[in-house]
């Protein structure tokens, strides 16, 4: 039992916050089973992240790094919590808000809204990049087109790369995005349950993409075109067995953390795409393919990981493909690049 505790017990009154012994405790730390307050828990989470950042040496002094912001609560924490530590520690760094705007109706407009909040609050220039600008179609157009099933897949290629290409109109070096354990332990399960060993192997790394332009670090209101059900499956499992033992979403983290990709595995070329000059490990890369599909009118063609190698051996000659193999078998043996998000 922690002194604090230990002291607020003795005094027979209510229970005190462990760590200051002076005010009333609102939660239970998964992470360490303290009851803390309010005030203490703002100062121990601000400290802990202060040395993730120091311990894993994520900065240099005169760094411009951009703060994936999408208006949500993780990256609102992230973009709070990183401004208020490059004062108080002075990390010396530029940082920029990044927001994507997807183009999704009712969602991503309103979400926009707080970011735009946010660059005044904290004083933080924001760039707004959008789907349209960049590939001439919104998610409402892509929608329309596809429908709800697979629009995930051209989501989360094209916001991967919208990140990069508004991380190089800004000039940074590193890109930061939020994520909270919850989320993190749904994705070591996901791929757990997919037998996604390569994505398994990089979902827990605090920097991802060193081998891309831009260096990601990952800290961790649901889209409207995004029903999800298979993770919101494994989101009740872990909510069910958090209730059964608290620290169950640690421990799935940790055991992603601690699973090694055998170093033997073969990994794949990294390359440029030949017609839009984005890294890729075949001539196309996937938000090309994905494009090349819409703007012919058969969306379904870059749909698929076992498929998609196929399509990028469809749309030039099978026998030009660099490597030849389809993308399930490239990105299976990808160890490094960016985190689905
Ligand atoms: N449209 C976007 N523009 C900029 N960054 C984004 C965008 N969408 C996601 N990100 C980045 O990726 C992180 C994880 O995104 P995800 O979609 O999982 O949202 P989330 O976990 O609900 O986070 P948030 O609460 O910040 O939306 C975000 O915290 C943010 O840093």
């Amino acid at each position: 039992m922690e002194a604090g505790e230990a002291k607020s017990k003795k005094a027979g009154g209510p229970r005190l916050c462990c760590i200051c012994n002076l005010r009333r405790p609102v939660l239970k730390r998964p992470k360490t089973l303290q009851q803390i307050c309010r005030e203490c828990f703002y100062e121990v989470f601000e400290e802990e992240i202060h040395q993730v950042i120091v311990k894993n040496h994520l900065f240099k002094s005169g760094e411009r790094v951009a703060i994936g912001a999408s208006g949500g609560k993780d990256s609102t924490v992230l973009a709070y919590v990183l401004s208020e530590l490059n004062k108080r520690h002075s990390y010396g760094l530029d940082l920029f808000l990044l927001s994507i705007d997807e183009g999704i109706t009712g969602y991503r407009d309103d979400s926009l809204e707080t970011v735009k909040r946010n660059e005044v609050q904290y004083g933080l220039p924001l760039q707004i990049v959008s789907y349209k600008d960049l590939y001439g179609w919104t998610m409402d157009d892509i929608v329309k087109m596809i429908g709800l099933k697979n629009n995930c897949t051209f989501c989360g290629v094209f916001r991967r790369q919208a990140l990069d290409r508004g991380a190089a109109l800004l000039k940074v070096d590193k890109i930061v995005t939020g994520h909270n354990a919850d989320d993190i332990a749904e994705t070591v399960l996901l791929n757990i349950l997919r037998g996604d060993i390569a994505r398994l192997s990089r979902c827990t790394s605090i920097t991802t993409g060193e081998d891309g332009p831009i260096p990601r670090y990952y800290f961790s209101t649901e889209c409207i075109y995004s029903p999800n059900a298979y993770r919101g499956f494994a989101r009740e499992f872990i909510k069910d067995l958090e209730r059964l033992r608290p620290k169950a979403i640690l421990d799935i983290i940790k055991s992603g953390e601690d699973f090694r990709i055998a170093t033997t595995t073969k990994m794949p070329e990294q390359g440029t795409c030949e017609r839009c000059g984005y890294i890729s490990s075949q001539k196309w890369c996937k938000a090309c393919v994905l494009l090349e599909g819409l703007n012919r009118g058969l969306p379904k063609m870059g749909i698929g990981r076992s498929r998609a190698g196929d399509v990028n051996g469809d749309l030039h000659n099978k026998n030009e493909s660099k490597s030849g193999p389809t993308v399930k078998s490239i990105e299976s043996r990808k160890q490094c690049g960016s985190l689905d998000f």
